[in-house]
């Protein structure tokens, strides 16, 4: 049996593919695959371990419908057709909750990031701009007791909100399609309404998966309702919020900031003007970027490979076949 890895992945997986007796080629070079090149690759192996988010859709499906898994080294699974893959019977499997920590770490490391202008000052440093301490610039706003709003509050938002109520004692709004029971109970939360995410949200951050229903859902409509003075966070995915509203909301000073690990498109263009405003900070997706949580995460989807190719249930699978 013959797994494909489309990136170099942490020696925690490919350990446990050795040791089950599965064979594997890993692409060492650093460029994405084109759609013909991986479907060209598939043909020669049994199972695909993803990384990256390669399209796997409907056409990748069909001119490799041999394989007997597809193993995703991510929680999201956006960059699948997942009816197309049930109905030609190949499971699909992804890595939740390891990478939760470390996810919900960087949209906390954002939010201050922005509050504080952090970046920015990094870069004034490195221009030779320090000049001398001034009672009235380079003023941040503090966190502390403003209110979180969650849109997509499942496990990474809430790694987040246990953070924000730890450090800086942060009241907890969310809109999920669904309540929250736990997160209610545990932390408090207060379900509201789309709209009143929008309105009540000093920190708004996004942890829903993209999806039809969540595809630009942040547009000129949705920054104009934010809470005047408000930080905009995403570590989601950049199709959910438009980029040239968001760069209109900042220089109206609709909000205060924003703080991105993802973009649309990524990489983000080096001129990007987001990159040159004080209340900005980009990062270029590493939420889950730990040592801790890509050995994980490697570990999870060798599971997969390993029960995928044996015939057996994914032990962390997105469709059942
Ligand atoms: N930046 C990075 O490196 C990383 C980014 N991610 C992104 O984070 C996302 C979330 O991961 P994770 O927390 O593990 O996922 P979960 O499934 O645990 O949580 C997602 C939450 O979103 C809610 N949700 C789904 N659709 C909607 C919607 N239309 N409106 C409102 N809420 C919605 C779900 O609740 P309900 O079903 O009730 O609506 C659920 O609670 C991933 O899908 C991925 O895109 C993940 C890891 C790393
Ligand atoms: O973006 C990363 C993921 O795991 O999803």
């Amino acid at each position: 049996m013959k797994v494909f890895i489309t990136r170099i992945i942490p020696e925690t997986g490919l350990e446990l593919l050795r040791n089950a007796g599965i064979q594997y080629t890993e692409h060492r070079e650093k460029r994405h695959l084109s759609p013909e090149e991986l479907i060209a690759a598939c043909k020669t192996h049994d199972a695909l371990l993803s990384v990256g988010g390669n399209k796997i859709n409907a056409a990748f499906l069909q001119a490799c419908s041999h394989l007997k898994v597809v193993s995703l080294m991510a929680v999201g699974y956006d960059n699948v057709d997942v009816p197309a893959a049930t109905a030609l019977k190949i499971p699909i499997g992804n890595t939740p909750g390891v990478l939760s920590n470390a996810t919900a770490d960087t949209a906390f490391l954002l939010m201050l990031a922005t509050a504080r202008k952090a970046f920015y000052m990094h870069k004034v440093i490195g221009r030779g701009e320090w000049g001398f301490f001034e009672p009235t610039t380079n003023l941040g706003i503090e966190l502390n007791g403003r209110t979180l709003g969650v849109l997509g509050l499942g496990k990474i938002g809430m790694a987040l909100a246990k953070k924000c109520r730890g450090a800086f004692d942060m009241p907890l709004i969310y809109h999920n399609r669904h309540r929250n029971e736990e997160a209610e109970q545990l932390l408090g939360a207060r379900y509201v309404s789309f709209e009143d995410l929008l309105k009540e949200s000093d920190v708004l951050s996004l942890h829903a998966a993209l999806t039809p229903e969540t595809a630009g859902k942040f547009d000129a409509a949705a920054f104009a309702q934010m809470k005047p003075g408000s930080i905009f966070i995403n570590t989601a995915r950049g199709a959910m919020h438009n980029e040239q509203d968001l760069l209109a909301a900042l220089e109206s000073k609709t909000i205060w900031g924003a703080g991105l690990d993802v973009t649309n498109p990524e990489p983000m263009d080096q001129n990007n003007p987001l990159l040159n405003m004080p209340n900005v900070a980009v990062l270029p997706h590493i939420g889950s970027a730990t040592v801790e949580a890509r050995s994980g995460m490697a570990r999870m989807a060798a599971e997969n490979i390993i029960a995928g190719l044996k015939g057996e249930a994914l032990p962390y699978g997105v469709n059942k076949v």
